[in-house]
């Protein structure tokens, strides 16, 4: 049985006082941790503030992106060691607005990956496929690649430790989701890519939520298909009310 993991994607939204203002009404409302994984990945500012304002409650923390080297002179980069001294816990690699504005290749988040474990962060590793891959029937070989080659080297133990989103690129913030069927199918070829890479053990572990305009409306279906085990979400994230919606549905799911 793999838990549910909801994580809201803030991206460059809120004002740090807004930041503080949200897990102070939300902290307290969280559903128990063993019945859902409740996160929220906040931009780079606010990590220490957040971490501490959450300290003993059930909601975590996450940072957006990092660089993959301990330190060094890279300019406006952060690091994973910093994030682990401030006590972030999860980290999202690869999303695709990285990919897209930054270069953020497959090498670059298997690195970061790798990074990310050696210095105690859980990875939430994103893959997804562009309307016009879609169209051309290549999402299942795009995604098995990106996913593949971003879990490459991990021991099977840090495989069933990382968190794995699958979002369409057609689907973020357009208002448009991929059906639960569709989101479940290349879910689960997700999920068979890592089998042959890793062994059916362990992808029968490996968590993978779908992201791509999920709301409190449409969250109930998309969990409850057989692939799917959480959220990464980004506009329903950021209200309190419509955030502990989407837990609800996680912990119920
Ligand atoms: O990381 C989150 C995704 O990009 C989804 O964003 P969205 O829920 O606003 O469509």
């Amino acid at each position: 049985m793999r838990k549910p993991i909801i994580a809201g994607n803030w991206k460059m939204f809120k004002k740090l006082s807004e930041a503080v203002q949200f897990v102070d009404e939300v902290k307290g409302q969280v559903p128990a941790a063993s019945k859902v994984d409740a996160v929220i990945c906040a931009p780079f500012l606010f990590l220490p503030t957040l971490v501490e304002a959450t300290k003993g409650t059930d909601l975590k923390i996450g940072a957006q992106n990092m660089h993959f080297e301990l330190e060094g002179a890279f300019t406006g980069e952060v690091s994973p060691s910093q994030l682990a001294d401030v006590d972030v816990q999860y980290v999202v690699l690869g999303h695709s607005e990285r990919r897209e504005y930054f270069n953020e290749t497959d090498e670059a988040v298997n690195k970061k990956a790798h990074a990310a474990f050696e210095n105690g962060l859980t990875p939430i590793i994103c893959c997804g496929e562009t309307l016009e891959e879609r169209e051309a029937g290549q999402t299942v070989s795009k995604v098995s690649t990106q996913v593949t080659e971003a879990l490459k080297g991990l021991s099977k133990e840090q495989v069933i430790q990382s968190v794995i989103a699958y979002e369409p690129i057609w689907a973020i913030g357009t208002g448009k989701t991929a059906t639960a069927e569709e989101a479940n199918e290349t879910c689960g070829e997700i999920r068979s890519a890592i089998s042959e890479a890793f062994g059916a053990d362990v992808a029968d572990q490996v968590r993978i939520q779908y992201g791509g305009s999920v709301k409190p409306g449409n969250i109930a279906e998309l969990l409850s298909m057989e692939h799917i085990d959480g959220a990464l979400v980004g506009g329903a994230s950021l209200e309190p009310a419509s955030y502990l919606q989407l837990l609800e549905a996680g912990a119920n799911g």
